[in-house]
């Protein structure tokens, strides 16, 4: 597939978490705020996620007519968020919340506003903190893929990292008081 992306041939093996989401089941939401998935973001993509078998991941998303960008065609910026967060699903197969670094798209084909738009991203291995990802994207054929993508998530402790910025979210009271337990 069309990419320049190099994804290091010296990545460290990973294990499923003995409680990450089994396969075909929905993947927990990590923030029902979230423009990417959270069901309760008003404008949001509301993608709904689904653990795949091993390290991948899947969504499907429709192509609504807001979301055009080029006349009759997806906006190329909404594909990149639903791919940020389809793939950053990845990472929570193996364990650790984390956060992206870097993600660069190849958009390969148009996609026609009202078609629906298959994502699935694969965990291909760590080095470290740094998890790579594979997305790709196809709109009915497999072999026929729309956009490839290819991203770093580095694990953090969630806790530490939103901390300061707890505050300015739109559900900050509810995160004052996940803090506030032990
Ligand atoms: C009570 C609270 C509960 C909250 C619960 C919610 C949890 C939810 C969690 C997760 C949800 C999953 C779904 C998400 C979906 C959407 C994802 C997004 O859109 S995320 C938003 C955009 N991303 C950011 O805002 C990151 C901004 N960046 C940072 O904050 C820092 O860069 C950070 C903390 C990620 C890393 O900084 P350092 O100081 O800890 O670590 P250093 O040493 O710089 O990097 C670690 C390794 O990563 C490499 N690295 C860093 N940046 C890189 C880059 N741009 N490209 C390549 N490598 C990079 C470095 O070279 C280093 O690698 P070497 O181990 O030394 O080889």
């Amino acid at each position: 597939m069309k990419s320049g992306f190099v994804v290091p041939t010296d990545l460290d093996p990973i294990e499923r978490h003995p409680k990450a989401v089994g396969p075909g089941e929905r993947m927990r939401m990590h923030n029902h705020m979230c423009y990417g998935c959270g069901e309760d973001s008003p404008n949001g993509l509301h993608l709904e996620i689904y653990a795949g078998e091993g390290f991948t991941i899947r969504a499907s998303m429709e192509v609504e007519p807001h979301f055009e960008g080029g006349p009759g065609v997806l906006h190329g910026g909404i594909l990149t968020t639903a791919f940020d967060d389809v793939m950053g699903m990845a990472p929570l197969l193996v364990g650790p919340s984390a956060v992206t670094v870097h993600l660069e798209v190849d958009f390969l084909r148009p996609i026609p506003v009202g078609s629906t738009l298959e994502l699935s991203a694969t965990l291909l291995g760590r080095q470290r903190r740094k998890l790579y990802t594979e997305g790709v994207a196809h709109i009915g054929d497999p072999d026929q893929p729309v956009a490839v993508a290819h991203a770093i998530f580095v694990s953090i402790n969630a806790r530490e990292h939103f901390a300061e910025h707890l505050d300015k979210s739109q559900i900050s009271d509810e995160y004052k008081q996940r803090l506030s337990r032990p």
